[in-house]
């Protein structure tokens, strides 16, 4: 299978560096989010994969080989990078059609891809009538067209309402367990971490982290639990009494950080106080995104001083 390898890669805009001494892999089956803040990289990164852009130095391979050397490309790789980029007085069949025949695919995938991302019915009218959420689903079409065995998606949900949200979310773990190679960038965390089993995070050109989704959030957020009680007096005295904090928040439940439900529940138990609720808080991807990229942030609002 066919895997995306980033070798020490840079490019420089002028004095600008946008990659800078990148090195990771995208391995096949599994789906890995590619994050960072705006302008960290990932665009470029993209782009450099896809031979769109030529590295200043280093190299972005896939199954071993640049891009530019693959036959048939299309059959190979598959790419959303900017939904906007199909000719608005085309229909989205013909669109595809087009691609098709330049990309020797035979012509049934047309109709294959247009049934896969929902597009059948709007099939025959042309481009410039749809909306954003249908240009990127025909982006969608065009990057599956080839059958390809590595996908790689520019911000997927852009655009898309929820049904189609959810929709994606399918796509691409449904993509992965067919062994395929998927590479996704998204600004939206909650999202990312419903979909991607791998993270590469980028800060202004560098790699920040190349890791297991769940191990990045397990390393950056501390576990808590979350309790509620009807006998708010007996349970922060028992929770004290066992040298457990507790952070209180306005609609009443608490957090005790470091703790076990467990070990909470027997304490209030012992101490008489009724739970309402009682639940892990493991963190989530955005706070443990947040923590590791704070200080990378390129375009952090910083206070005005007085
Ligand atoms: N063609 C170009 N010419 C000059 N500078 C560029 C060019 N393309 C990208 N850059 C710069 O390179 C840096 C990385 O941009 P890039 O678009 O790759 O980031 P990104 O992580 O995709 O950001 P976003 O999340 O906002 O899409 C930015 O500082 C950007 O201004």
């Amino acid at each position: 299978m066919t895997s995306i390898d980033v070798q020490n890669l840079t490019k420089e805009y002028g004095t600008r560096r946008a990659v800078d001494d990148l090195t990771f892999r995208v391995l096949p089956g599994r789906v890995t989010g590619f994050l960072g803040p705006n302008g960290a990289g990932k665009s470029t990164t993209m782009r450099l994969v896809l031979g769109l852009d030529r590295p200043t130095s280093g190299s972005a391979t896939l199954g071993g080989r640049p891009y530019a050397t693959l036959p048939d490309p299309l059959r190979r790789v598959g790419a959303l990078l900017d939904a906007q980029a199909a000719h608005g007085s085309r229909t989205g069949r013909d669109h595809l059609r087009v691609l098709a025949a330049s990309n020797r695919i035979p012509d049934r995938r047309v109709d294959e891809a247009l049934e896969e991302t929902g597009l059948a019915p709007a099939a025959r009218r042309r481009v410039r009538t749809y909306s954003l959420g249908m240009r990127q689903r025909l982006g969608i079409a065009a990057a599956l067209l080839g059958d390809p065995e590595v996908v790689m998606l520019d911000e997927p949900s852009n655009g898309l309402d929820p049904e189609g949200v959810v929709w994606i979310r399918t796509l691409l773990r449904r993509l992965a367990d067919e062994g395929r190679t998927v590479l996704v960038s998204s600004h939206l965390m909650h999202e990312t971490s419903s979909f991607a089993d791998h993270l590469v995070v980028l800060g202004r050109g560098r790699l920040l982290a190349d890791t297991p989704m769940r191990e990045f959030v397990r390393a950056r957020v501390r576990p808590a639990a979350r309790v509620r009680t009807s006998d708010p007096a007996a349970l922060r005295s028992a929770l004290a009494r066992h040298g457990h904090d507790v952070v209180e928040h306005p609609d009443g439940h608490w957090t005790v950080p470091d703790a076990r439900v467990d070990d909470i529940g027997r304490l209030a138990s012992a101490a008489g106080a009724p739970i309402l609720e009682l639940t892990a808080d493991e963190g989530t991807l955005e706070q443990a995104y947040l923590d590791l990229t704070a200080a990378e942030t390129e375009f952090t609002a910083h206070p005005q001083e007085a």
